[in-house]
């Protein structure tokens, strides 16, 4: 059957048809070859729909087609690469909570054709997801047409289900043998990440379960906690980074005490160094899951002791979270960061920090923002409404909103802000009506 079925990139290509929805792999499961290969088709086809998550390197239909002639580009989490193709109007944001992907795919919408890259066939007949089982399970099966991207270099990960597709269900193999697996680097923040990133290690309890998100402020909470004194730590987590493979370096992750998934550390995928795809390859410690388990609040809140650290870029006065956009410019999405404040808070236990440092400099003019205004800016996407926001942290502290009333949360809001805006903030404040007058004599 893989004989069969095994294809060069070109042929592989030709089972889409003018009209098609495309759906490529996330992350490391983009496609690369047949991206290539789509791309070279486009002078023949027309009104391609390609739908795809965080570039991890130039996409080739969207470079062949600077005008969008052919290719119509939809991205459910924008890199930095995303970002500024967004900003051009040459790539479309899908806003969705991480946790509902799935069932969107399942319910909702449709995939003519997906294109996924995966590890080598096993002995049974599977090609495994590799680094990410997230989504992939959902679009393969809603998908009319299959084409997976062997690449040997892609680790195979051990999963507690949604972790593999069989070759029946395949329609077309292609062969990527000299294609690198990406990686992305261990990059620690600096003195202020490592300020915040103290404030957040003294809340860990020992034998806490952990979830950390994307950068270098959650780098340097990891890092700190793999140097800490914390013991049987657990994981249960979207996006598997290094700092997790440091801890357990240290003898700090071992998923001991958990209450679901005992002794198994819980991810749906995968990103970061070679070390990182070294450790998660083949290891029984270790269990992927499809999006919708592990992001699903109702699962995350049976697990005691659960801390999420993730971060965002502006918090209001009442706050209102954002972790994707400045006004209408869209920087990521949403992903899981709300999946993980609901579920972290419904933890016996459980705490969810989102994490930030007070100002902002804008790299081109010098600029110093606060990054605590009195309302975020006209356009700015909610990720977290007021109501689900549980700790703030910034360099001056810790605070939790949960329960706290309008002038509370300004008060408490205020104290986290750097001082050189706090007098402007108290002044915002007051004109919103959440400062109390006592304050003011
Ligand atoms: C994969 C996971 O994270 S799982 C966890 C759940 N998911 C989430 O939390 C999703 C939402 N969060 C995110 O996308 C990220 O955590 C972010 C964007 C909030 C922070 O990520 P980082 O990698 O630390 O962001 P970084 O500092 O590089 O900033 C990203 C961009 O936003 C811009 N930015 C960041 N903060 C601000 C700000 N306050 N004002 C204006 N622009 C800002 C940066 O300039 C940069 O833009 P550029 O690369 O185009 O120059
Ligand atoms: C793909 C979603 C990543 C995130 O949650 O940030």
């Amino acid at each position: 059957m893989y004989k069969q079925k095994l294809t060069t990139p070109e042929q592989a290509v030709t089972l889409v048809k003018d009209g098609d929805w495309v759906d490529y792999g996330m992350t490391t499961s983009q496609p690369v070859l047949l991206d290539k290969a789509l791309a070279g088709r486009k002078d023949e086809l027309h009104d391609i729909k390609v739908r795809e998550t965080m570039s991890l390197f130039p996409r080739q239909v969207c470079e062949c087609d600077p005008d969008c002639d052919t290719f119509t580009v939809m991205n459910w989490h924008l890199s930095g690469y995303d970002r500024k193709l967004a900003a051009q109007s040459r790539m479309f944001f899908n806003p969705m909570c991480f946790r509902n992907e799935p069932s969107i795919y399942r319910n909702i919408i449709d995939v003519d054709v997906a294109m996924i890259t995966v590890a080598p066939m096993d002995k049974h007949g599977y090609f495994n997801f590799g680094l990410c089982a997230a989504v992939t399970e959902a679009i393969t099966k809603k998908a009319k047409k299959v084409i997976v991207e062997v690449n040997p270099h892609m680790p195979r990960c051990l999963g507690g289900r949604g972790e593999a597709i069989h070759i029946s269900d395949v329609d077309a193999i292609v062969e990527a043998p000299d294609v690198p697996v990406p990686t992305i680097p261990f990059v620690l923040g600096n003195d202020i990440d490592q300020k915040i990133a103290s404030y957040i290690v003294e809340a860990i309890p020992d034998g806490a379960t952990l979830q950390l998100g994307i950068g270098g402020l959650p780098n340097s909470v990891g890092a700190m906690i793999a140097k800490s004194d914390l013991k049987d730590l657990g994981v249960h987590t979207e996006m598997l980074v290094d700092a997790f493979y440091l801890m357990a370096k240290e003898g700090r992750l071992t998923n001991k005490v958990k209450n679901l998934n005992r002794d198994k550390g819980v991810f749906a995928f995968a990103l970061g160094s070679q070390d990182l795809y070294d450790w998660v390859d083949d290891n029984p410690a270790l269990a992927t899951f499809p999006i919708d388990y592990v992001n699903d609040p109702a699962v995350i809140g049976q697990i005691d002791n659960f801390i999420s650290i993730n971060s965002c870029i502006e918090v209001d006065l009442y706050g209102q979270v954002s972790a994707e956009s400045m006004g209408t410019h869209q920087i990521s999405g949403s992903g899981g960061q709300l999946d993980f404040t609901d579920g972290a808070y419904r933890s016996r236990g459980g705490k969810s920090i989102i994490a930030m440092h007070a100002t902002h400099t804008d790299k081109k003019t010098g600029t110093v923002t606060s990054n605590i205004s009195p309302i975020l800016k006209a356009g700015t996407t909610v990720t977290d409404p007021r109501s689900q926001t549980h700790w703030i942290a910034t360099e001056y502290g810790m605070v939790n909103l949960m329960g706290k009333s309008t002038w509370q949360r300004a008060e408490a809001l205020i104290g986290l802000a750097h001082p050189d805006f706090r007098d402007e903030l108290i002044k915002e404040a007051d004109k919103m009506h959440i400062w109390r007058k006592s304050n003011k004599r």
